[in-house]
């Protein structure tokens, strides 16, 4: 498809283009040809947008999700983390089927269309089907199958197996859509050894890692007590936080580190020297009152961080625009700061940031990028007036003011309408699965 975009409002978040106030793109298959203040030169384009009274955006990326989890929306909410996971979400997910994990992924997809993220990082169970979802509903993702070794060599072979089959069988497809990573779940579940094993793996593949890294005190305190050191130093001392191409910089593959909340100013120090990526999940932290990240302490050492919603089941949505607002207020009122975590660097987190886990040709609009992008309708009552665009995005836009979306070149929902899927069969079929789950749960702790 050649596709252009006209009259558009255009943040590019490239630094050498910044925003333009009337302006055009110019989509050529998969990627960007041109971008530019005016009225482009004619040219015989298959399709038209004229995006007068929007703003054309990089997409969103969300760094943690577990899609299969959107099922799990509403399904316990209200605990602390180690009960939720072990009493309610691990028993409910021990009943979970492909078909489940299949609908709930392609809810997750078209939720994430409604509200402007073409891009996620995911880690769950039945991968398989999370590919196929992705494939299907055209948006990017780069999966990792959840791998819980619990300490237990035999399991953690046969989770093994299947993290490295989805690397194997899913890695590049969708004309590069699909990625993958090893996602070790937590230094916590997981032993050392079986994560150097990872690591090594990592490397032999070419594919990052994706891993649940200090997300609350009670793993801080169980490493302490278990391993004398916490799960930074701990997974430090087995190398995995230079996991890397051989002979490669710290760049090459991404280390991808969900919540990182209780980190010391030495973690820090070592996530800034290693080049570790951390996903920052506000609101499910917030939920699960696990604590709060320090976020304004880490960018300032040179931490990469970028944004997460995490799963349904903690959060719970996937709208990442609330977790850009949630972001931004949450390190003012930590750090009793007003100025920490202003809005343009929230926007850089959700998008060019994130894009670096992901796919590196996305994140910023310019020529020779993938055609990942948003339409932001600005003819809103919560769009007047816009004195900057970075404070609209992050304080004032919802999900919804999203229009349309473009995903390496092709349409998937435009004016509010989503082209790609079926969005009744979607919410149906989800409904049942989510109905049928929990039923079986039930019935099984009848029979206990
Ligand atoms: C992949 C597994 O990870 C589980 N999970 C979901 N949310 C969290 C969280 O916040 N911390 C740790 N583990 C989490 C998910 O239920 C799967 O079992
Ligand atoms: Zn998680």
């Amino acid at each position: 498809m050649f596709i252009l975009i006209k009259n558009a409002r255009i943040l590019t978040l490239d630094d050498s283009c910044g925003e333009i106030q009337n302006g055009y793109i110019v989509i050529d298959n998969e990627f960007i040809s041109k971008i530019g203040a005016g009225t482009p030169i004619s040219g015989n384009y298959d399709k038209i947008i004229d995006a007068a009274g929007s703003l054309v955006m990089p997409g969103l990326s969300n760094t943690h999700t577990h899609l299969g989890m959107t099922l799990l929306r509403g399904y316990a909410d209200d605990m602390i983390l180690k009960d939720w996971l072990e009493k309610e979400i691990w028993p409910a997910e021990a009943e979970l089927t492909a078909e489940d994990v299949y609908w709930g992924s392609l809810l997750g997809c078209l939720e994430m269309i409604r509200f402007g993220t073409t891009a996620f990082c995911d880690m769950y169970f039945f991968m398989d089907e999370t590919a196929k979802a992705v494939e299907k509903s055209g948006i990017r993702g780069c999966l990792s199958y959840g791998m819980i070794e619990l300490f237990d060599e035999e399991r953690g072979n046969a989770e093994f197996i299947k993290g490295e089959r989805l690397v194997r069988e899913w890695q590049g497809k969708a004309n590069g859509r699909i990625t993958t990573m090893y996602g070790p779940h937590a230094p916590n579940t997981c032993s050392k050894e079986f994560i150097a094993k990872v690591k090594k793996a990592a490397e032999r593949d070419g594919v990052g890692v994706h891993i649940h890294v200090l997300e609350t005190e009670d793993e801080l305190n169980t490493m302490k007590k278990n391993y004398g050191v916490c799960s930074v130093h701990h997974l430090d001392s087995v190398g995995f936080w230079d996991t890397r191409l051989p002979g490669s910089d710290k760049s090459s593959l991404p280390i991808l580190a969900a919540h990182s909340v209780w980190m010391s100013e030495g973690d820090i120090k070592i996530f800034a020297e290693k080049g570790v990526t951390v996903s920052h999940n506000p609101i499910s932290n917030m939920k699960l009152a696990s604590g709060i990240a320090p976020i304004q302490k880490m960018i300032q050492a040179g931490v990469l961080v970028t944004l997460g919603t995490d799963g349904c089941a903690s959060n719970n949505n996937l709208n990442m625009f609330e977790e850009m607002k949630t972001a931004a207020l949450l390190q003012k009122l930590d750090t009793k700061d007003p100025t920490a975590l202003p809005a343009k660097t929230v926007v850089e987190m959700a998008t060019k940031n994130g894009a670096q886990v992901i796919d590196k040709k996305t994140g910023v609009l310019k020529p020779g990028n993938k055609a990942d992008l948003i339409l932001i309708d600005l003819k809103k009552a919560n769009a007047i007036p816009i004195f900057d665009i970075y404070s609209h995005l992050v304080y004032s836009a919802s999900g919804s003011d999203v229009k349309t979306m473009i995903v390496d070149g092709k349409i998937l929902m435009e004016d509010y309408k989503i082209l790609v899927l079926d969005e009744y069969e979607v919410m149906k079929n989800a409904h049942e699965c989510a109905q049928n789950l929990v039923k079986r749960v039930k019935d099984k702790n009848k029979m206990l």
